[in-house]
């Protein structure tokens, strides 16, 4: 049995903050001890902890590697992109395995394992996505919740590619309700948009920053409250994806009031990037086009409100990096053609950890966010998301006062760009470990393909 210590850090969890030693044993925390205790310990490899936050590394449970959408495919694969998580302290992502239109749910699971399977440099799961739903995929449901899928997300927008109707939405949060699984819902009236992205482009209006005008908030506040109200009438948990506009808070918020199993998530690009960004000239607004759209930053403050207030759960990162070059420019005479998606597995957790030094969250909420509330909502704690005896040890050690600037000339993720190019941020992990095992140490990269496992998941551990 191999022995880990990690010795003089301040351990952060959602609970506590705590000056404590870490004992590892092979792949496993089997003790968490005062230093005076700890001192007692003995062990083959000591990692030294001094002026670093020990957090439980980040739960990152929206990313879509290699997913294909506008006719190409997101530019990172799950060696890539899991490469680049782990540089960035996340050590478990959860990918979305897509049912192809007039095939089985379990096509796409197999799909994805093909991809993912001896590919990630961590753990990894799915949540399925629900592209066409009839009798046997809720069937299919049933039997991939036994196998850990527990989780489903369907789409409100894209009409004739994941579009489901209210009826399909209706049937499977019937199924969810049944089999404990949890539906996410991508909220946002597509047929509407549909009109106004027509309307748009007769007129003559192509650009990008056409993208956040026919996306309106309340197209966004409009499905999220049918999503509420569909799940409470099938007796169902709700998690909502991606969330951007204050008015879809606020149906979120009055849920939660009403003691409702509705959950939030937002992302990154949400709380630090604005609508702005996509009237960048020479076309360069299309590295911002994504769905839900970038908002008014004044969207910005409810979306901190809420994440304070707990009305929103968790943040993710929505990764789905399309390049500049040959993939975002396929929308340049029309900005519906643009592939949808921003990259930014690798920057959650320093973008968030710089609002912990601007004093918007607190450091344990941080480390909910980003890891403890995931890893619960998706049936992975207390294996992932914390430091304790038993959890698996997926630890960062954290530098809360590194200052880096984030840029494409430095990242790790295999896009072209950075959403944030240019930005200061303080924080950053030095030292990643997965399962016991150091897969980044100071910037050198010590992973390897493969070496990441499938997660089976519990059904959802964040019911009221
Ligand atoms: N969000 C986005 O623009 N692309 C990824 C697919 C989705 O999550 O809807
Ligand atoms: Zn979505
Ligand atoms: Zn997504």
């Amino acid at each position: 049995m191999s022995r880990t210590v990690i010795r003089g850090g301040l351990v952060i969890t959602a609970t506590e903050e705590v000056r404590a030693d870490v004992l590892i044993e092979d792949e496993t925390i089997a003790a968490v001890a005062t230093p005076n205790v700890a001192q007692e310990w003995t062990a083959d490899t000591v990692l030294d902890a001094t002026d670093r936050y020990v957090i439980p590394g980040g739960v990152d449970a929206h990313t879509h590697m290699e997913m294909p959408f506008g006719g190409t495919f997101a530019a990172d694969t799950f060696e890539t992109g899991t490469r680049a998580a782990v540089f960035g302290g996340t050590t478990t992502i959860i990918d979305f395995a897509i049912q192809p239109v007039g095939g089985t749910l379990r096509e796409g699971v197999e799909a994805w394992h093909a991809k993912a399977d001896d590919q990630c440099a961590i753990d990894y799961g799915f949540h399925g996505i629900l592209s066409d739903v009839g009798d046997g995929v809720l069937k299919e449901m049933d039997a991939l919740v036994g196998e850990g899928i527990t989780s489903f997300k369907m789409f409100m927008a894209y009409p004739g590619v994941f579009y489901s109707d209210d009826g399909q939405i209706l049937r499977a949060m019937q199924q969810a309700g049944d089999n404990g699984a949890l539906i996410m819902m991508h909220a946002e009236n597509g047929i509407a948009i549909d009109v106004l992205v027509r309307q748009a482009l007769e007129a003559g209006r192509t650009g990008p920053e056409q993208h956040g005008r026919v996306r309106h908030p309340l197209l966004e506040a409009e499905a999220t409250h049918r999503a509420i109200k569909l799940s409470t009438v099938a007796g169902s948990p709700l998690y909502v994806v991606h969330v951007s506009a204050t008015e879809s808070v606020a149906e979120i918020t009055r849920a939660r009031h009403d003691g409702l199993n509705v959950f939030g998530e937002t992302c990154p690009q949400y709380l630090f990037l604005s609508v702005d960004e996509l009237d960048a000239p020479e076309f360069e607004g299309a590295k911002y086009v994504c769905s839900t759209p970038l908002r008014p930053a004044e969207h910005q403050e409810s979306l901190w409100r809420a994440l304070r207030t707990d009305d929103l759960s968790v943040v993710s990162t929505d990764h789905c990096p399309f390049c500049f070059a040959g993939q975002k420019e396929l929308g340049r005479e029309d900005f519906s053609k643009i592939p949808n998606g921003i990259p930014g597995v690798e920057n959650r957790l320093d973008l968030l950890h710089d609002a912990v030094v601007a004093g918007r969250i607190s450091r344990r909420r941080w480390v909910e966010l980003a890891s403890t509330a995931p890893a619960r909502m998706f049936g992975l704690h207390p294996r992932k998301g914390t430091i304790a005896p038993g959890a698996d040890a997926d630890i960062v050690l954290y530098d809360p006062s590194a200052q880096q600037i984030l840029s494409a000339e430095t990242h790790h993720m295999n896009v072209d760009y950075n959403a944030y190019e240019g930005r200061w941020v303080t924080g950053r992990a030095r030292t990643v470990l997965s399962r016991g095992e150091v897969v980044v140490d100071d910037g050198d990269y010590r992973g390897r393909p493969g070496r990441g496992r499938f997660l089976r998941r519990e059904t959802c551990g964040y019911l009221t």
